[in-house]
């Protein structure tokens, strides 16, 4: 690795990569300086809090509404006013920042593309810099790729779809680029080189910038995002709540701080939005030591079973009462080639959620793959025919406490835990491989899904008593004999990530036999990219 000198107190490390100049100029790296200088202290006791937070959920507390904060629920007050281009947000499409992936989602029928350095990303310092200059080629509008078969891509002149760039997640370092000997935090170097590269231009077209907010656990991370952004509004000469943010509800934690939450950003929110994927590994991690709500394997846990429903209504009902979009989610089915009945099923798998969602009132959804865009469209125009659904205000939704934390029944097959290992070491081979989303058995697998399995196994064996549904216990042996099948069967299959299989099977090893589960899988990869 080679360090660059660079301005005071600052240094890059690792082997420079394409655009890095372009990306990084003085004045960026300044500016990155001073955000971490002014701002980490508090994202580090935001992350203490987190762990002090979670050690009482682990001694036996249950989440719940907090006490101090019962002004900001009961008192009436309304988000700021939601701008031209975010009024009507029915289909987004989401997707990792290479340069084919944003060309092909901006020419997309999409409302909205959410270009992701988070859940299906893999943080590679060349990705995260060639993440920034493609977004800056695409709102230049000069973003142009040719394929290795020479197929070529450039923007539509009549593309329309507007951008909004979710950073990574607080708890995410960028180690390649450290400030007085502590890396920078992943957050705001993705948001801030955005922003400094682009918010002019996309504010002279009105058009942001605007932001996903991923991975929040309460309104305090909110407050810290809101100073963040004023302080680059300042920076970067913008007007006060230029920048727009949509924050996911993708922990057990925020579903109780959602009032709150868009409370601490009311200048400059849009909405909320239903991160289902995080949010079940969310209720895993939070629940990680309480034997009596151990989830069933992944394909029992849909958006019908009683923590997910009521997640979802109470966030219809409390975005619209402060008038924010409430965003659905991700349905994991894509697109299969060359087996046209179980695509069939696929879709109207996909058809369905997008059903339930529009008609329990959310104002849009996302979508994985651009052959869903027409499903998801469809199902949306038929039943929202006006930009949104901020009318419906689902009052009669009860979620309390109980009912956010209730308990699901299921099974643990002797499949589904073959599966939780099989996807788990596939994806973290390809995660390591430099790839954040891949598809695994025709599902979109990224971080967060696989979170689901890692955060499973662990409790399964952890917490004790659990068995298969055909009797056999849950125990070491079982997971020390089906890991090394695995990784023995998944060199010959031609997967990406090939060579990284032997060191994500090692990797998953060391994770589920710790005393402790990791609060992200991405930590500990992360240190071996
Ligand atoms: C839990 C969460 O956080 S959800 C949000 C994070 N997850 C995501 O964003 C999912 C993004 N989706 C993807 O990465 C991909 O769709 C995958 C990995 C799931 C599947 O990818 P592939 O197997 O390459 O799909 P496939 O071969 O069918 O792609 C067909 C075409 O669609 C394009 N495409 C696929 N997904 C997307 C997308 N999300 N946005 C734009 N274009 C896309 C491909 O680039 C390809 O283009 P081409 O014909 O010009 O070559
Ligand atoms: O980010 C989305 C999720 O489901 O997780
Ligand atoms: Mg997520």
């Amino acid at each position: 690795m080679a360090d660059t000198p660079t301005p005071s107190g600052i240094a890059l490390h690792g082997d420079a990569v394409a655009g890095q100049d372009g990306v990084l100029p003085g004045a960026a790296l300044e500016l990155l300086a001073e955000l971490h200088r002014r701002f980490d202290p508090a994202r580090q006791a935001l992350l203490a809090a987190r762990a002090a937070r979670q050690a009482r959920f682990d001694a036996g507390e249950l989440p719940d509404f907090r006490a101090d904060t019962r002004n900001i629920r009961d008192a009436d007050w309304r988000v700021a006013p939601i701008p031209a281009a975010l009024q009507d947000r029915r289909v987004e499409i989401t997707g990792p920042v290479d340069r084919k992936m944003i060309i092909n989602a901006l020419n997309s029928d999409a409302k909205v593309f959410m270009a992701d350095f988070e859940d299906s990303s893999s943080p590679t310092w060349a990705a995260m810099v060639e993440g920034q200059v493609n977004l800056r080629d695409a709102v230049a509008g000069t973003i142009s790729f040719t394929s290795d078969t020479g197929k070529q891509y450039a923007l539509r002149e009549d593309a329309r779809t507007v951008l909004i760039v979710r950073p990574r997640g607080w708890h995410l370092p960028e180690k390649h680029l450290t400030v007085d000997g502590a890396s920078i935090s992943g957050s705001l170097f993705d948001l801030a080189l955005f922003a400094f590269h682009n918010a002019a231009s996309l504010h002279a077209k009105d058009r942001g910038p605007y932001f996903y907010l991923p991975k929040l656990q309460a309104m305090e991370e909110a407050a810290l995002w809101d100073e963040v952004m004023a302080f680059l509004e300042v920076r970067l000469g913008l007007p006060i709540g230029t920048m727009k943010a949509t924050v996911l509800i993708e922990t057990l934690p925020a579903v109780f701080e959602m009032d709150e939450i868009l409370h601490a950003l009311r200048g400059r929110i849009v909405g909320l939005n239903c991160g289902r994927w995080d949010y079940i590994f969310s209720y895993i991690k939070t629940f990680r030591r309480h034997a009596d709500r151990v989830l069933p394997e992944r394909s029992q846990i849909g958006m019908t079973v009683p923590f997910l429903k009521h997640y979802s209504e109470l966030l219809i009902k409390t975005c619209h009462r402060r008038g924010a979009h409430a965003m659905g989610g991700m349905a994991a089915q894509i697109p299969i080639a060359n087996d046209a009945d179980a695509n069939a099923a696929a879709m109207e798998r996909v058809r369905n959620d997008k059903l339930r969602e529009v008609k329990n009132g959310h104002d849009g959804t996302w979508v994985a793959h651009p052959g869903l865009i027409p499903i998801a469209q469809g199902v949306f125009d038929e039943y929202m025919p006006t930009p949104n659904q901020h009318s419906t205000l689902r009052e009669d939704v009860v979620a309390d406490r109980d009912t956010l934390i209730a308990p699901s029944t299921g099974s643990i097959t002797r499949s589904g835990f073959i599966n939780n290992v099989d996807v788990c070491v596939r994806y973290l081979a390809a995660w390591l491989d430099g790839l954040g989303c891949v598809p695994i058995h025709h599902l979109m697998e990224d971080a967060a899904t696989a979170e689901i399995g890692r955060a499973q196994l662990w409790q399964w064996l952890h917490v004790g008593g659990q068995v298969l549904d055909d009797g056999a216990p849950i125990d070491f042996v079982l997971f020390d004999d089906v890991l090394a099948t695995v990784a023995h069967r998944l060199p010959e299959s031609g997967l990406p990530g090939q060579t990284r299989i032997d060191e994500a099977a090692a990797l998953l090893g060391e994770l589920t036999h710790a005393d402790t589960l990791a609060d992200f899988l991405t930590l500990p990869a992360y240190e071996r990219l």
